[in-house]
């Protein structure tokens, strides 16, 4: 899979600018705070219409415009796809092949991209909402029936808490019957993609992560449900009776709290080397390699669930990665696939390819390639 060229719009400190990429390494040079960033959240935008750094989607409007546009082809399979999004007062709206999508479950996965950002170790460190944003970034971007769900059930979620906000005596048993019905029947569904995922993830990382430690630790990952599976390896069916069980038993203390305590939004991931916590007890070192093999897994796991490689973005990350086997390890990936570099200088890159092309950005322009 290629990104052929983009287009941007008014998109962060870019007013204007339209590239042409090259298909194995395009690299963007250039002092700190010039926009090279930028240039790769760009891209990131227009494969996931989310930005990988902010919620916000006011954070990409130029600070001078209140519309943005970023379009760009994709070439998969020897076909063109043109894809859009434009952004202005009345909302959004996304294009494959010059068409409007109704629903961002039909944009999402035209063009699957892999983001190598310093914010990686945030996975193994940061929040639980962190890590559900990474789960459902990285399976939404490969199975679209995910996304389907996870939209479906963030709605039910959103009314059935605004339900529970009401006063104990004005709740319909009824109602609130029918609102946890929707809610397990679409929850159950996420979770059961993310232990599938999970797994996968954990059989690719575990063993990259044995080659970056000269085989001296071993990675496992737990889903961390807010439900307790009556089996070891549950089915949906298996899913959603453990769920409608601890919904019911949970009823008087979500009335008294006003909020939905069970399900995939409550839920976290944890990494564990030769059984220990890495998020808590790991070095920095251990949580950095973890970070990296998780991220190194996601690009087969890409391929073996769509047979195309992602596209990789790797964001000001050459230079913590210089002298290791790490880069040893990435340089072989670089090979397969399209990718797209961010830094502030080249002498991390010197055993790349010199099959490339080099962007020098300065000020939310490129003054100079080659
Ligand atoms: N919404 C926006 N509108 C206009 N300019 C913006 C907007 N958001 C960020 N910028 C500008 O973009 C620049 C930062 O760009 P970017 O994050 O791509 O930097 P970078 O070149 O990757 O730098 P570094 O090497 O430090 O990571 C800053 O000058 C900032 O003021």
């Amino acid at each position: 899979m290629k990104l052929k060229n983009i287009s941007l719009k008014n998109f962060r400190n870019y007013e204007q600018l339209s590239l042409d990429f090259h298909p194995n390494l395009n690299i963007f040079l250039g002092q700190n705070a010039q926009g090279k960033t930028n240039i790769l959240e760009s891209i990131y935008f227009l494969a996931l219409t989310r930005s990988h750094r902010t919620s916000s989607d006011k954070d990409l409007l130029s600070w001078r415009s209140d519309n943005m546009e970023v379009s760009g082809t994709v070439e998969k399979r020897n076909t063109n796809t043109p894809l859009e999004i434009i952004m202005s007062k009345q909302g959004r709206v996304t294009k494959v092949n010059h068409l409007r999508q109704q629903k961002v479950a039909d944009y999402i996965g035209q063009m699957n991209v892999i983001m190598f950002a310093p914010e990686d170790l945030s996975i193994i460190k940061g929040s639980p909402a962190i890590r559900r944003r990474f789960i459902d970034m990285e399976i939404g971007q490969i199975r679209p029936l995910y996304l389907y769900d996870s939209i479906r059930y963030n709605k039910i979620l959103k009314e059935r808490n605004a339900y529970l906000k009401f006063d104990q005596a004005n709740i319909d048993e009824t109602y609130l019957s029918v609102l946890d019905d929707q809610l397990i029947e679409y929850g159950s569904k996420m979770i059961e993609h993310r232990l599938n995922f999970i797994k996968e993830l954990e059989r690719i990382s575990q063993e990259l992560h044995s080659k970056l430690s000269h085989g001296l630790e071993n990675l496992t990952i737990n889903y961390k449900s807010s439900l307790k599976f009556s089996k070891a390896n549950p089915d949906l069916k298996t899913i959603e009776t453990d769920f409608h069980e601890q919904l019911i038993a949970l009823r008087s203390k979500e009335l008294y709290r006003h909020q939905t305590l069970l399900g995939p939004h409550r839920d976290d991931l944890e990494f564990f080397i030769n059984d220990i916590n890495v998020g808590d007890f790991g070095s920095q070192g251990q949580q950095r390699t973890t970070a990296l093999s998780i991220k190194l897994a996601e690009i087969d796991l890409v391929f073996e669930e769509t047979g195309e490689y992602p596209i990789l973005l790797l964001d000001d990350v050459m230079s913590e990665l210089d002298n290791t086997r790490q880069l040893d390890l990435l340089e072989a990936i670089i090979g397969k696939t399209q990718t797209f570099v961010t830094t502030t200088t080249l002498d991390h890159l010197q055993n790349l390819p010199t099959n490339m092309q080099i962007f020098q950005v300065e000020n939310g322009e490129i003054i100079e390639q080659n």
